[in-house]
C-alpha cells in the first residue's frame, strides 16, 4: 500500500471537487481512499511507503486524445505551410524515409516529453511499427489507446491488407499491459479513405466492439473538396453511409462544422478531439467548442503531432484552447477553467473508453500528477483550479504516477532514459535527413 498525505487535491469528482489538505491510499494500482485531513495511524502503519507532498497540488493525469508520436522527429522540420501542402510536400516524403529505429527514437522522445508535462494517457494514430509502439508504452508504464491507422489511396487488395493488419493489431493489444493499452480502428481522413473503405473499417469495428478514430472537418478545403466530389459535408456523408451511429466515433479537429452537423453530432455518441494549437499553426481555424458543449457534444483535448504543434504540453494546449474560445466568441464565459480541466481529464477518459479514469475517487485508477504549488507564478496559491488552467507551466509538474507506479519523481524520469533519448533523437533525425 502507498500513502500520499498533506496534499491539495483536485479530484474532478463533482461530489467533492477540491480537498485543500488530504491524502490518497493506493493498492494494486487503484485508489482505495481519497480522504480529507490526515490519514489514520493505522493507515500510516499499514502503508509500505508514506510520502508527504506538502506544498504540492495533486490532480488526475492529463489525457491527450489525438496525436502521431511516430512523427516526433519532424518537430520544426516544416513550419508555416497549410495542411495539404505540409502533408504532401514535407511530412509524407520524410515519413517515407523513416525506418523502425527512427520512428522508435521519435516515440521515446514523445513519451518522455509527455510524462514530464503531466500527460499519463495518450492516443497514437499511426501506420508504422505499432507493435513496437505498444511495447514502448508497456515498458514506460504509460497508458494509451493505440491504432494502426489506414490511408486508402490504393487498390482494394492493399486496403484489405491494411485493414487485416489493423484488426490483428487491435485484437492483439486490446486491454494488454495490465489493462493500460486499449485499441481502436482508424481511417486517416475522408479525403484519403474512399467511402467503401470507411464502410469496411466500420464493419470490422462493429465486430470488434471498438470505437473508430478519424481526422474530420479539419480545413475549409477538406469540406469544399468533399462537397465538390460527393455533394455533401464529410460528416453528412458518414451519416448517409449509415456508419455514424454504428460505433462511438472519436473525430480529431471538427473545425469546420456548421449548425446542421453540430445538431446531428449531438444525437450521436461521438467525441470531438479539440486540437487548438495544431489548428492555429496550420491555419485551419478554431473549432466551435462553445457551441459543441452547449449542445451536449463531448469534447476532449489533443495535441496532434509535434510537427504541427510543436510540443506535447497539454497544459499549454488547454490554456490556449480556453483563451481561443473566449476570444473568438468575444465571450469570457465561453469556456470556464473547470470545464477546461474536465475536457482534459473526465472527457478524455470517456473518449478513449478507459473506465475508472479521469477522476480521483475510490475505485478509480491511481493515475495522478503532482505540481509544485510554491512557484511564484501560482501565488497567491488560493485559486488552484484557476492556476491549473491560466498560470501553471509544464515544468511545474514534479511527479507522475500511473496505476500507482511512479514514472517521475522530483522531475527525474524513472522508466525512461532522458540522456539516451536526447542522443538517439538527434542521431536518427540526421540519419533520415541524409536519406532525403
Ligand atoms: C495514417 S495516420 C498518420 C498520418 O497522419 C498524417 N497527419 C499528421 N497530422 C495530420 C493532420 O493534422 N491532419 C491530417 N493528417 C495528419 C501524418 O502525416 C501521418 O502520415
Ligand atoms: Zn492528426
Amino acid at each position: 500500500m502507498l500513502l500520499l498525505k498533506d496534499a491539495a487535491i483536485v479530484t474532478m469528482d463533482k461530489e467533492n471537487p477540491f480537498i485543500d489538505n488530504g491524502f490518497l491510499v493506493i493498492a494494486d494500482g487503484k485508489l482505495i481512499e481519497v480522504g480529507s485531513g490526515s490519514p489514520s495511524e493505522k493507515q500510516e502503519a499499514d502503508a509500505a511507503e508514506v510520502i508527504s507532498v506538502k506544498g504540492k497540488w495533486l490532480m488526475p493525469g492529463l489525457i491527450n486524445t489525438h496525436g502521431h508520436i511516430g512523427m516526433t522527429l519532424l518537430r520544426g522540420h516544416s513550419d508555416d505551410l497549410p495542411l495539404h501542402r505540409w502533408l504532401e510536400e514535407k511530412m509524407w516524403p520524410f515519413e517515407g524515409k523513416q525506418d523502425e529505429e527512427a520512428v522508435h527514437a521519435g516515440r521515446a522522445l514523445a513519451l518522455a516529453e509527455m510524462v514530464k508535462s503531466g500527460t499519463t494517457t495518450f492516443l497514437e494514430m499511426y501506420h508504422l511499427y505499432m507493435d513496437q509502439c505498444a511495447e514502448a508504452v508497456e515498458e514506460a508504464g504509460m497508458r494509451a489507446t493505440l491504432m494502426r491507422s489506414m490511408i486508402g489511396l490504393c487498390s482494394k487488395e492493399e486496403q484489405e491488407a491494411k485493414l487485416g493488419e489493423a484488426v490483428r493489431f487491435a485484437k492483439q493489444w486490446h486491454e494488454r499491459a495490465d489493462g493500460r493499452i486499449r485499441t481502436m480502428l482508424a481511417p486517416h481522413a475522408p479525403y484519403t479513405c474512399p467511402p467503401a473503405f470507411i464502410e469496411r473499417i466500420v464493419e470490422e469495428a462493429v465486430q470488434l466492439q471498438l470505437p473508430v478514430h478519424m481526422h474530420l472537418a479539419e480545413t475549409k478545403k477538406e469540406v469544399a473538396d468533399h462537397l465538390e466530389q460527393y455533394g455533401c459535408h464529410p460528416l453528412d456523408h458518414l451519416d448517409q453511409l449509415g456508419v455514424l451511429d454504428a460505433v462511438p466515433w472519436l473525430f480529431a479537429h471538427g473545425v469546420h462544422l456548421a449548425e446542421a452537423q453540430l445538431e446531428r453530432l449531438a444525437r450521436t455518441e461521438a467525441t470531438i478531439s479539440y486540437n487548438p494549437k495544431s489548428n492555429l499553426k496550420l491555419g485551419s481555424g478554431i473549432a466551435p467548442v462553445k457551441e459543441m458543449l452547449e449542445r451536449g457534444i463531448r469534447v476532449s483535448f489533443g495535441t496532434d503531432s509535434v510537427a504541427a504543434n510543436n510540443t506535447l504540453d497539454l497544459f499549454e494546449e488547454l490554456r490556449i484552447g480556453n483563451l481561443l474560445q473566449k476570444g473568438s466568441y468575444q465571450d469570457a464565459t465561453a469556456l470556464s477553467a473547470g470545464t477546461t480541466l474536465e475536457l482534459a481529464t473526465i472527457n478524455g477518459a470517456e473518449a478513449l473508453q478507459f473506465p475508472e479514469l479521469g477522476k480521483l475517487k475510490a475505485g478509480y485508477q491511481a493515475d495522478f500528477i503532482l505540481l509544485d504549488g510554491e512557484q511564484l507564478h501560482v501565488q497567491p496559491a488560493a485559486h488552484v483550479l484557476s492556476h491549473l488552467v491560466y498560470a501553471v507551466k509544464a515544468a511545474d509538474v514534479t511527479d507522475v504516477f500511473v496505476q500507482g507506479k511512479a514514472l517521475m519523481r522530483n522531475r527525474s524520469l524513472l522508466t525512461l532514459d532522458e540522456e539516451k533519448i536526447r542522443y538517439q533523437a538527434n542521431r536518427q533525425y540526421k540519419k533520415v535527413c541524409s536519406l532525403m
